[in-house]
């Protein structure tokens, strides 16, 4: 079995969903040796790498284990860009357009179909978080009319708050979607919300797929009983249901709303500062809830029972993220 101990660069055991890809690997190896179990041959779970190295990982000189949040305080602006950018695509039919021009129809056909005004719209947030507050600023000075969703009314939030997103839905024009997927919140955009959203609603989705019924959603599209949808998220990525690839009110991107080198540099730079601190003992520049970032010195605990401690339910892999099931807190995420 092989030894980490004597590695000169302080280890790191790489903790990540399969379909995040981890685009800085290499610029943070230049700074900490990273272990990542699904590079093993075949993948393997965090768990059982864990457990099989478990020995080798006790003796190295820095076991512990460090939870933070990273992306959270530089990806809403670039996620809320996005959802802004579907949104004014599929009203403006802006895409759409673009095909027309491109297949030489303006020129044969004339006119294109009207597109719709943003401003004015009544917008619904469902799930008024990080990102759910980045979007809400951009829409209302756009003049759109914002309310939301959220499990409790925020007392420092001026609009207006429904309990369920059925009423949010029988009150808006739009509803994006940005909350947290949960076993609570999968498929929560139900063929009765989308239904009591009406033919003239539009769905923008960023949050993730699986909180939107997508069967249904199709079944909808394909009958025009919705104006349109903006989506960078699917519930089987990167697999996209067929039908929606000839519906010219869709517009779709490939889960990319966070994916700008700018954000991708400022994660890299806050993953680092992050694991240098905790490697010389000093406080972290972001930090989760104490029950989530203890440090846990060797020999006090086994490595793998660390992590049945940190997620005592098991990680709930989303689809791009571990989200934590503490109920203290919306979501939670780390990428290492
Ligand atoms: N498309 C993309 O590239 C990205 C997508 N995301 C997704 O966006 C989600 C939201 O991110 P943030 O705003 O930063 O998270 P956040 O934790 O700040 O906000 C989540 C919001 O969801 C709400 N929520 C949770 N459970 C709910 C429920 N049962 N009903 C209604 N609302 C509920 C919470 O009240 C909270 O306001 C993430 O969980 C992730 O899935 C995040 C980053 C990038
Ligand atoms: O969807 C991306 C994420 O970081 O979450």
């Amino acid at each position: 079995m092989a030894t980490f101990g004597e590695a000169e660069l302080p280890l790191v055991l790489v903790h990540r969903p399969p379909n995040f890809h981890f685009p800085f690997k290499h610029r943070l190896q230049t700074h900490f040796r990273l272990l990542d179990p699904l590079d093993s041959d075949p993948p393997e779970s965090t768990h059982s790498f864990f457990s099989r190295h478990s020995a080798s990982i006790r003796t190295s000189a820095a076991a512990g284990t460090l939870l933070s949040p990273t992306l959270g305080r530089h990806f809403p602006p670039d996620v809320a860009d996005l959802a802004v950018a579907l949104l004014i695509d599929v009203l403006r039919r802006v895409s759409a357009g673009f095909r027309y021009v491109r297949a030489g129809l303006w020129a044969r056909n004339g006119g294109f179909p009207l597109g719709f005004k943003l401003g004015g719209k009544r917008v619904g947030i469902v799930g008024l978080g990080n990102i759910g507050t980045e979007i809400a600023k951009r829409l209302e000075s756009f003049g759109c009319v914002i309310s939301y969703n959220s499990r409790k009314k925020k007392p420092s939030v001026p609009f207006p708050w429904y309990k369920n997103v059925y009423d949010l839905a029988v009150n808006s024009d739009v509803l994006v979607v940005c909350c947290a997927l949960t076993e609570e919140t999968r498929h929560m955009i139900s063929k009765d919300v989308m239904t009591a959203l009406g033919k003239e609603g539009v769905i923008i989705n960023v949050g993730r797929g699986a909180l939107i019924d997508e069967k249904e959603l199709v079944q909808l599209l394909v009958r025009g009983e919705l104006r349109g949808v903006g989506l960078d998220v699917f519930e089987s990525e990167p697999d996209v249901p067929q039908e929606l690839f000839s519906l010219d009110n869709v517009v779709l991107s490939p889960h990319c709303a966070v994916a700008t080198p700018e954000c991708f540099d400022a994660l890299e730079e806050l993953i680092t500062v992050n694991l240098k601190a905790f490697f010389s003992n000093k406080p972290l520049q972001s930090l989760v809830p104490e029950m989530l970032s203890r440090r846990y010195e060797v020999g006090t605990m086994e490595p793998a029972s660390v992590l049945d401690h940190v997620y005592p339910k098991g990680p709930a892999m989303d689809g791009g993220q571990i989200a934590s099931r503490d109920p203290r807190q919306d979501s939670y995420w780390s990428k290492i």
